[in-house]
C-alpha cells in the first residue's frame, strides 16, 4: 500500500511541517488523507546537525550538516521524498537530486518573543536577547547596540523554555515555525523584513526527490510558482554572497498583485555597525530572471564591501 516514503528530521517543527506536506501529497495522489501514514509514511532521519550541540562544529560543518543524511537516504532509495526547511539548505544542489516542489510559503518574517517586552525598541539597556543567528544578532545590535546578545541554541520548544526560565529577556524566531507549531500566541511583534531582511528562504519548504522521479502529477499540483520566484531571488543573493552559518546575510523578496518582484538584500558585520544593502524591483519576473537579479545584487554588495566583506564575513 505504501506509495512513497517521506524523510524528515525528527524535531517537532520538522515532523509538523512534513506532516503538512504529507497530507497534501496524499490528497494530490487522489488517496484518502485519513490514511496518510499508510500511503506516505514519514521516516525520521537524524542528521549530524541534530546531534552536535557545539556551535563551533556547526560553523565548521556548514549547512549540509542538516541535510546530508537525508539526501544520502534519498540517493540510496531508503526514502522517495525529503522535506526540508529551505532556510537550512545549502545554496549548491546535490548531484542526482532535485528540489521538486516549493509549496506555498508561510510567513517569512522574524517574530519578537518575550514575556516582558513588546519589541526590540521596548527593551531596556543591558537586557538580554537570545539568538544563535549571526544575522539576527547583527540586525538587533544595529538598532540596539546597548542590549546584550546571548547565545541561545536548540529547537523552538527549547528556546521558548529557556526564555521562560529567564535565561534571556527576549528571543527572535521565525514566525513560520511558531505558526506551524500553533505557538503564534507567543509573538509580541514582528520585525519588518523591508527594514531588516529575513533569512533567504525563511518560511519556505523544499520538497526534494531523485531527479529521475521529478515528472509526477502530485509534484505539479503542489508547486507554487510565486513562492519559487521569490525564493529564487533570495537564494541568488545567498549564492553570490557565499553566505554560511557564519555570515550575517539577509534577503527578502515579495511579489505584488501586479506581478512586480521587490528584492531587498543585506550583509552586516557581526556587531551590526556596518551594513551593506541593495534593493531592486523587476516587472514580470521568471524563476531565472529573479535568480539573476539576486546574483547581481549579491555581487554588488560583495564588490562594495571589498576587503571588509572578507574580514567580517569570509
Ligand atoms: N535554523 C532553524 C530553523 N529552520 C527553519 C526554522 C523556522 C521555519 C522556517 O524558517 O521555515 C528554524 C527556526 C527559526 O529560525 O526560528
Amino acid at each position: 500500500m505504501i506509495r512513497l516514503k517521506i524523510g524528515t528530521r525528527g524535531s517537532k517543527l520538522a515532523t509538523t511541517q512534513c506532516g503538512w506536506v504529507q497530507r497534501q501529497i496524499v490528497a494530490a495522489l487522489g488517496e484518502d488523507v485519513a490514511r496518510a501514514d499508510e500511503i506516505a509514511p514519514l521516516v525520521i532521519i537524524s542528521t549530524q546537525g541534530d546531534r552536535i550541540q557545539d556551535r563551533r562544529l556547526i560553523e565548521a560543518g556548514g549547512k549540509q550538516l542538516f541535510t546530508k543524511e537525508i539526501e544520502d537516504a534519498l540517493l540510496r532509495g531508503d526514502i522517495d521524498v525529503a522535506v526540508h526547511s529551505l532556510k537550512d539548505m545549502p545554496a549548491n544542489e546535490v548531484e542526482g537530486l532535485s528540489i521538486a516542489v516549493f509549496p506555498v510559503r508561510e510567513d517569512p518574517r522574524d517574530a519578537f518573543v518575550s514575556v516582558k517586552y513588546q519589541s526590540l525598541m521596548d527593551m531596556p539597556a543591558g537586557a538580554k536577547l537570545g539568538t544563535a543567528s549571526l544575522r539576527r544578532q547583527a540586525q538587533a545590535l544595529n538598532v540596539r547596540p546597548d542590549i546584550e546578545v546571548v547565545m541561545l541554541r536548540g529547537n523552538v520548544d527549547t528556546r521558548l523554555k529557556k526564555l521562560e526560565a529567564g535565561d534571556c529577556d527576549a528571543i527572535l524566531l521565525a514566525a513560520a515555525g511558531l505558526n506551524r507549531l500553533s505557538l503564534s500566541h507567543h509573538i509580541k511583534s514582528y520585525i519588518d523584513p523591508d527594514q531588516f531582511a529575513s533569512a533567504p528562504g525563511q518560511g519556505a519548504l523544499a520538497v526534494q526527490c531523485r531527479t529521475a522521479d521529478i515528472d509526477q502529477d502530485w509534484i505539479r499540483k503542489l508547486h507554487h510558482v510565486p513562492t519559487h520566484i521569490c525564493i529564487s531571488a533570495e537564494r541568488g543573493a545567498l549564492e553570490a554572497l557565499e553566505a554560511s552559518c557564519r555570515t550575517a546575510v539577509g534577503a527578502y523578496a515579495k511579489l505584488s498583485d501586479d506581478h512586480t518582484l521587490t528584492l531587498f538584500t543585506e550583509a552586516l558585520s557581526a556587531d551590526g555597525t556596518t551594513r551593506w544593502q541593495r534593493r531592486a524591483k523587476l516587472a514580470n519576473p521568471t524563476v531565472e530572471s529573479a535568480r539573476t537579479l539576486g546574483l547581481r545584487l549579491g555581487h554588488e554588495i560583495r564588490d562594495e564591501a571589498g576587503d571588509d566583506f572578507i574580514q567580517y564575513l569570509g
